[in-house]
């Protein structure tokens, strides 16, 4: 079997980038992968303003406690004072241009106004209070890279200098289906032996959250026909097809050999738990994901190595998600497999374990904040320390 490390590697190195870029307005590329790196074409700030509502002074004015100085003019954030002559002030407001001659700001609780004077009773360093042109961008420099994934933060950014469209790679088209003859949907009775098809409702999250177009072809019963027909329709249009279950190694699991009659199985089986029999192939020219039907371990190699490989398709390049080294608070006995565990950060700053890690109980990856990645045969002792990825780290 595969280590976790070989597996992404193997997948990572067959991802092939969508080559499609398209121009879309940034108030609509939230998620969306940047095709090209973004210059700023202006200073930011673009002029040197204040950070706070008070008066604007010459420093050297205010030198030696109190000073009293003739309120010369009034500007608002939006508007442009005049020069500001020897002894006097302007009153001011948080964002607005400094005036020339200035050289500080006094926030108006050190000020008393009286009239058409102010008495200043503090003494402000040079440059106090002044956010300076250019502090945050400067014209000319590369604010995104090509390849950056685009959430709230960068849309704010490329904002900021003014961009109104992106170029952005296309969303991915995403096939998806269902196996089990057991699967029901919310809404419908439960049969005999019949269960929810909780996966679904997953995966169309996770999908959703990164920001594909996706094809649900919803239930598909467990025959090895009805999963080839599925597999050849999905395969036309779309770049990648994901399916839940039926990929381990009962009579009733058609998947693998579905692939293997369609197109072609390039990776089977990882040394990981939950999420086993992961299968990738392809299918004419879309790639394939199998992931296994037990819930946990459908969502938790989503994390792993589905969302890896989509990011790559998507040319994104960012860094992958960050682990941390976290105390446990437990005792665990370890497994062959690299075992990724549901766990808690508790109020100490350690870490919880959820008591059942089966990948059948859903109620781990509600319950937790993330997942241990435990090295294959590792005991774990209270006090040890582990490392930690935290959810939010996979899921945005
Ligand atoms: N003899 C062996 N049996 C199994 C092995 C093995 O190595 N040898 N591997 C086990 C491991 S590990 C896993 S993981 C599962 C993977 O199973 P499949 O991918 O074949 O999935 P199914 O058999 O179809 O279903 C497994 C389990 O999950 C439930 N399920 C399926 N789909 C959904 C869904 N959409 N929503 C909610 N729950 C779903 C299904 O009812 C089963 O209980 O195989 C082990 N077996
Ligand atoms: O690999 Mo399976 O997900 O342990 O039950
Ligand atoms: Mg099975």
């Amino acid at each position: 079997m595969l280590t976790v490390r070989e597996a992404l590697d193997f997948l990572l190195a067959a991802a092939r980038p969508v080559q499609d870029v398209e121009q879309v307005a940034t108030l609509a590329a939230n998620g969306r992968v940047l095709a090209a790196d973004q210059v700023s074409g202006i200073d930011v700030p673009g002029f040197d303003n204040t950070q706070m509502d008070g008066y604007a002074v010459r420093s050297a004015d205010c030198a030696g406690g109190a000073a009293t100085l003739t309120v010369s003019q009034r500007i608002p954030a939006g508007h442009v004072g005049q020069p500001l002559q020897p002894g006097t002030a302007a009153r001011i407001f948080t964002g607005a241009f400094i005036p020339e001659g200035a050289d500080a700001v006094v926030m108006q609780e050190q000020c008393e106004a009286a009239g058409d004077s102010v008495t200043i009773r503090h003494t402000p360093a040079a440059g106090e209070w002044i956010r300076r042109r250019g502090e945050d961008i400067t014209a000319g420099s590369v604010i995104l890279p090509a390849g950056t994934r685009l959430r709230s933060q960068e849309l704010g950014l490329a904002a900021s200098v003014g961009l109104a469209e992106l170029p952005v790679r296309r969303k991915l088209r995403v096939a998806v289906f269902f196996t089990g003859d057991e699967l029901t949907m919310p809404g419908e009775p439960l049969a005999p032996g019949g269960i929810y098809n909780s996966n679904r409702f997953t995966l169309r999250a996770l999908l959703e959250n990164m920001g594909c177009e996706i094809a649900d072809y919803g239930i598909v019963p467990d025959s090895l026909d009805a999963t080839r027909a599925v597999l050849r329709e999905a395969a036309a249009g779309n770049d990648l097809i994901i399916t839940s279950g039926g990929v381990s190694v009962g009579e009733e699991d058609h998947i693998k050999p579905a692939v293997e009659a369609e197109g072609r199985l390039n990776m089977w089986q990882i040394a990981v738990k939950p999420g086993k029999p992961l299968a990738f192939g392809e299918v004419g020219q879309a790639f394939f994901l199998g992931l296994p039907g037990n819930p946990v371990s459908s969502f938790v190699t989503f994390l792993l190595f589905v969302r890896p490989f989509m990011l790559r398709l998507q040319g994104a390049t960012g860094a992958p998600p960050r682990s941390y080294a976290l105390r446990a608070d437990f005792a665990f006995k370890g497994d062959r497999r690299n075992e990724f565990l549901r766990a808690r950060i508790n109020d100490a700053g350690g870490l919880d374990l959820f008591p059942n890690q089966s990948s059948g109980v859903l109620t781990s990856t509600v319950w937790g904040d993330g997942l241990i990645d435990n090295p294959p045969g590792q005991a774990i002792q209270p006090g040890d320390i582990v490392r930690f990825i935290p959810f939010n780290a996979l899921l945005h």
